[in-house]
């Protein structure tokens, strides 16, 4: 049995009729997808709770926000486990200096709040991140 495919936005391709069995895999995949793209949102929720923390000890103690030598450990390490698990070590290296450009983002603004009280609004005083990252705490 086939059943019709109702996706329309096909730059006005008729719709091609699907067999039932592969709109059920193609469902059950999605389904796992789902459920690991949870997981992702969830992991980086944690990692932002505790790299938040990270950035007010450093802010108390006037620590740079960055720190490249942690970084480069890092990129190193994450390579390493992508190559282990068949993942693009250069699509892994990309993702993580994307987290790590917001981390020290947030980083910048907790220490410029702490030093200045969060008055000046100068790096921005909205309690968000904009489009990426957890919210400012
Ligand atoms: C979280 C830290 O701050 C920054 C962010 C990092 C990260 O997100 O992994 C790593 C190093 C720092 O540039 C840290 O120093 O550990």
């Amino acid at each position: 049995m086939t059943i019709s495919n109702t996706n329309e936005a096909n730059n006005g391709t008729p719709a091609k009729e699907v067999d039932a069995d592969v709109r059920e895999e193609l469902t059950r995949l999605r389904d796992s997808i789902d459920n690991i793209d949870a997981a992702v949102v969830h992991m980086l929720a944690e990692r932002f709770k505790c790299t938040q923390r990270v950035g007010h000890l450093k802010a108390a103690h006037q620590l740079p926000a960055a720190d490249p030598a942690r970084e480069a450990q890092q990129i190193n390490r994450l390579r390493g486990l992508a190559e282990s698990a068949k993942l693009d070590p250069a699509f892994a290296e990309k993702l993580l200096n994307f987290i790590i450009a917001e981390v020290i983002r947030h980083h910048e603004r907790i220490a410029d709040n702490t030093l200045n009280g969060g008055t000046t609004g100068t790096t921005g005083t909205t309690g968000t991140t904009g489009t990426t990252g957890a919210t400012d705490k």
